[in-house]
C-alpha cells in the first residue's frame, strides 16, 4: 500500500498551491501506473483500468464514485465495455493538487 493512499485529502480552495515541478517525480513514483496528461493547459493524472466486461467496469466505476463522494473530490470517469479511464485533477486550481495523487493511490487500492 503506498503512503499516499493512507493520507487524507485536505480541503482545497481556489488559490491552493499546485504540485510543483520538484514535487512531481516523487509523487508520480508512488503511482507508477498513472500518466500525466495535459489538456487545455491543465495537468491531469490518468489511468486506464481493464476488466472482463461492462458489468465489472461499472462496479469499479461505482466504487470510484464512492471514494470521491467520501472526500468530495471527484474524477472524470469514462466507463466502456471492458475498461474504465479515470482522470484526476483539481478544477478549482486548474491543475494537480496533492489530493489528486492521494485519490489516484486510493483508486488503485480499490483493486488490491
Ligand atoms: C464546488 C466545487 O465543485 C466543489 O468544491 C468540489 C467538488 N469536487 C471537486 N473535484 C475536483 N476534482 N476538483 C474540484 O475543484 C472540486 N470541487
Amino acid at each position: 500500500m503506498s503512503d499516499l493512499s493512507s493520507l487524507k485529502c485536505e480541503a482545497c480552495q481556489v488559490g491552493a498551491p499546485k504540485v510543483t515541478e520538484e514535487e512531481l517525480p516523487s509523487l508520480l513514483a508512488e503511482i507508477p501506473d498513472w500518466n500525466i496528461e495535459i489538456r487545455d493547459d491543465i495537468m491531469q493524472l490518468e489511468r486506464v483500468f481493464t476488466f472482463k466486461n461492462f458489468k465489472e467496469a461499472l462496479a469499479f466505476t461505482n466504487r470510484v464514485g464512492e471514494i470521491a463522494e467520501e472526500v468530495f473530490h471527484h474524477p472524470s470517469i469514462l466507463t466502456e465495455w471492458g475498461q474504465v479511464t479515470v482522470t484526476w485533477w483539481t478544477h478549482k486550481i486548474k491543475g494537480l493538487h496533492k489530493n489528486d495523487f492521494i485519490m489516484a493511490a486510493k483508486t488503485d487500492e480499490i483493486l488490491s
